[in-house]
């Protein structure tokens, strides 16, 4: 069994971007969504993703936006993969996945019917986050432990000290974090970065 992927998401700057690849993490996260007060300019996460080397993944995220907004955003973004929030048509994700690979965001609530959807679609990977993105709250990871499918990720309210018993319960291909990697929104603690991809590691 391959290791579990670390991303950190809500990128918004150059520096932040070099430490969180420097730190080890495997995926950056660029929130491309405008409700978000982690928003990113396409043109700022073009000069960082082109910075951090080809072995570090560049995932574009997304909520309730048209396809064409996505794929502008991502291709001026060089975005890696797509991360799809929101309660969007089947027909629009795979249309997505025509174009990059997708990180489907679930919700507790949706998580079964939406692994039988996708089981057998290699470009699509299930992401299990809550229902307020990016809310820092976590997810009853024992209530979820018969239905977590093999091969998902996992987001909502990770952070250096509750990672490792998430990863203990479910066993995520990848795990995703970012309020609690901040020192304010949108501005990484170099600190947490660090300690929350060594805990993953070390897991
Ligand atoms: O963080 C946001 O502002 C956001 C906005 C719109 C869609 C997704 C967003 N964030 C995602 O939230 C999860 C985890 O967040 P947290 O660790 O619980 O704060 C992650 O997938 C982000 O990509």
């Amino acid at each position: 069994m391959s290791r579990t992927r670390v991303k950190i998401c809500g990128t918004t700057n150059l520096p932040d971007a070099l430490l969180s690849a420097e730190a080890g993490a495997d995926a950056l996260g660029f929130i491309f969504a405008p409700i978000s007060k982690r928003l990113v300019r396409a043109e700022v996460a073009r000069e960082a993703s082109l910075a951090v080397g080809p072995a570090v993944a560049r995932i574009g995220v997304f909520l309730n936006q048209g396809l064409d907004e996505v794929l502008r955003l991502a291709e001026g973004g060089r975005m890696s993969a797509v991360q799809l929030h929101g309660p969007l048509a089947p027909e629009f994700v795979l249309a997505a996945a025509q174009f990059y690979p997708v990180l489907r965001v679930v919700r507790p609530a949706d998580l079964q019917t939406e692994a039988q959807r996708w089981a057998g679609h290699p470009a699509v990977t299930l992401m299990l986050d809550a229902p307020e993105p990016g809310g820092g709250v976590p997810l009853d990871w024992a209530a979820l432990q018969a239905d977590f499918p093999a091969g998902a990720w996992l987001a909502a309210g990770l952070g250096p000290e509750n990672v490792a018993e998430a990863m203990r319960l479910l066993r995520p291909a990848g795990v995703d974090a970012v309020s609690k990697l901040e020192a304010s929104a949108g501005q990484k603690n170099p600190q947490a970065v660090k300690a929350f991809v060594d805990a993953v590691k070390g897991s």
